[in-house]
Formats: C-alpha cells, structure tokens, sequence
C-alpha cells in the first residue's frame, strides 16, 4: 500500500474517533476496507466493536498475532487540520489511527504475498478504557484463533520517522484508574460555617494525595499519581455539596498499587472525619504491565537489521497498556514508532508525520516474515 492510500485511510479513520465499546463507525470503515482486499485465504470475525483477520498461511507450523487499538479519547482537538475530528470532544490523541491504518497496510501486504505461518490480525477496542483487550482474549472468537506469539506497535511523538525502539523485559506499568466521589452539604457562599464546602474537601485531598509517593513508596521502586480532572459546583457563589476527582495510578511492580491504594483509603478515612462527609472511590480499569520477552525482541532486532530502519534502545515508561493482558497470556513484544511531533500523546495537538505509516507498515512485514522463520 502506497503512502497516499495510508494517509487517505488514516485521515479517514482520524475524523471518526469513538470511545470504548462505541466504536461502531469505526468497525463498519475497517470492515469495509479489510473485505475490499479480503480473498480465499482470508477469514473474518467481529467481537463486540472489534475484529480478527486470519490469514491463512502456505505451510503453517504456528500462527503470529498482530494486534492494534482501535478506541479514541474524550478530548476536544486543536490541531487545525483539514482532517479535524468530526466528533466534538473526541480526538485520536494517542494515534490509534496510526496503529489500525499500519494494521491495515501490514494486512493488506500479508493477503497478497502470504507467510508459511498464519497471521491473526487482531483489531482491540478500548485500550483507553474500560480496557478490551482482557475481555477480548477470554472470548471463544479469539480462543478459536489464540496466536503463539503476539507483537503489537504505539507511536512514540519523541522519536524521530525511521525510528523504532523497544527493550527486553519491562516496558509499560501497571495502571489503575482512580475515580473519587466526595458528597457534603451544599449552601449559600456567604454561610460557610452551615455547609460542608466539598470544594475544599477535595482540593486538599489532591494536595495530600502527592505524598503518598514521595512519603509511603520506596524511593528505589516508582510510583505516579495524577489527577487529571477535577469537578465541583455549579454557580461563583454556592458552596459544593459535591465533587469528582478522575485520575490514574501507576506502578512498575504490580503490588506498588495496591500500596497506594490503601494510603488512600486512609487518606479518605481521615478526610471524612475532618471534613465531616462521605468519600467513595472507584478504581475503574486496571491494567496489567507489557513485559517484553527477551527471545521476541531479540527477534525484532534482528529483522529491523535488514529493513534500513533505526533501531534505539527504549527506556521503561509509565504509560499502561492493555496489551499487556496479552502478553501475560501470549509470549511476545511492543514497540515504539517514531512519529516525531512536538506535541505528545494525549495532547490535544498531537500531530504524528504521516511518513511513519510506511515505516510502520514495514516495521510489522518484516517482522511477521521474520517470526515465521523461527
Ligand atoms: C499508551 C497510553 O497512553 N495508554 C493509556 C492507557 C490508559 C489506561 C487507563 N485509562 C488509565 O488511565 O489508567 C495511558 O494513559 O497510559
């Protein structure tokens, strides 16, 4: 598939983001498309809002997954492009058109020029929330088809096109979604002493909430907590009766969480006695770390040898990843694209090169020819 094809289909699926389990639009474009290249080696099954290829190998001895994210974020777009999100406040902000356009490409190649091995093509929906890649492979769809060995990419904004990166072992952390509800007694903001000032409440929270990492966790191990949204009151001069903090956790080893967790049960526990209220907390979608595996990275590496793309030694990062539900399951490796824009992920002016489409596209060819000679 030619570059303009790639960007055709990227501004395409740019323009219809959808969240978790909503992404209706999208699995009717990637069906579409998926059947247009489609032949007799080529077998199609939709989970919830997602989708598995399989593509038939010559002389299958195993089969290879591939798998890419399909959801967007709630987030209003600023980039300005010509291809903007049709959709207010929803945004492909962490380039999962990137990643089911290079599926697209990488599919398309593997129908017309088939591997000794069988490739599933796996398309997740919402990887950003509630999380689809834990329920997608305790699905009998995927059993049916469950791969040997799985990789999968994300694009990296701080890398450079022609870049690809990775490292053995720990790449992403273990995350938690944090979700905090505060109930007091709302009143006029002339009457404090009559209310219980929710706004209060959980701006203090925030505040003591950073010391959990810097005062019960392990200076050695690492842990974050963010909150990256904050609600309370509806009008200057009223006193909140209620207030909402969202946010996330994240650890590099899985039981760090569940340190912070209890802190923060604490930490509410005190809040409501002292400011006399009810505090409940909901830890929405937890994902499990993406831990590489040393044999399939070394793999990689050397099948990117022979591609003329550069290779970089990744850092582990905080991000999550429900992909790493798979890989728990299915040994296997993720791995950064270079993009090179100066605005991140989950940036609302995020803006990858589209000239890494084909480097991506390359990337997983090579690495599919590669893995069905071993
Ligand atoms: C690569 C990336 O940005 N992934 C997301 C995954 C979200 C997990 C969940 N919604 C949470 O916030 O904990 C990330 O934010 O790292």
């Amino acid at each position: 598939m030619d570059l303009t094809t790639l960007r055709t289909i990227r501004r395409d699926l740019h323009q219809i983001p959808e969240l978790g389990f909503q992404e209706n639009e999208t699995q009717h474009y990637l069906l579409n498309k998926i059947k247009e290249f489609a032949n007799e080696r080529v077998e199609i099954e939709t989970w919830k809002t997602g989708i598995l290829v399989k593509v038939s190998g010559k002389n299958p001895s195993k089969t290879i997954g591939y798998r890419a994210d399909i959801d967007g974020l709630p987030i209003m777009e600023e980039t300005e492009l010509e291809f903007v999100s049709r959709t207010e406040g929803r945004m492909h902000a962490c380039g999962h058109d990137f990643h089911m356009t290079i599926a697209l490409g990488a599919l398309q190649s593997i129908i017309n020029n088939p591997i000794d091995d069988h490739v599933v093509f796996i398309f997740q929906p919402a990887e950003e929330g509630p999380g689809g890649a834990l329920p997608m492979i305790q699905s009998t769809e995927f059993t049916r088809r469950k791969p040997d060995c799985i990789f999968a990419l994300h694009i990296a904004p701080e890398l450079p096109v022609g870049t690809v990166s990775t490292k053995e072992g720990l790449l992403f952390a273990n995350t938690s979604e944090l979700f905090i509800d505060f109930e007091g007694k709302g009143g006029h903001a002339a009457f404090p002493h009559l209310t219980k000032d929710m706004t209060v409440a959980a701006s203090n929270f925030i505040v003591q909430l950073q010391q959990i990492v810097s005062r019960n966790i392990d200076p050695l191990d690492s842990a974050v907590v963010t909150i990256g949204k904050m609600e309370s009151g509806y009008v200057q001069n009223a006193i909140a009766e209620q207030a909402r903090l969202e946010g996330t956790i994240r650890s590099l080893k899985p039981e760090t969480i569940d340190v912070v967790k209890e802190r923060l049960e604490a930490l509410m526990r005190g809040f409501e006695i002292s400011y006399d209220c009810k505090i409940d907390v909901d830890y929405g979608a937890n994902y499990y770390q993406v831990y590489n595996d040393k044999k399939y990275v070394e793999y990689f590496k050397e099948s990117i040898d022979q591609t003329g793309i550069s290779y970089v030694e990744a850092q582990k990062a905080m991000t999550g990843e429900d992909f790493g539900y798979m890989l728990k399951e299915i040994p296997g490796f993720m791995f950064w694209l270079g993009v090179d824009s100066p605005f991140g992920l989950h940036s609302s002016k995020l803006n990858p090169k589209e000239e890494a489409l084909e480097v991506g596209v390359k990337a997983v060819v090579n690495t599919l020819k590669y893995l069905s000679k071993k």
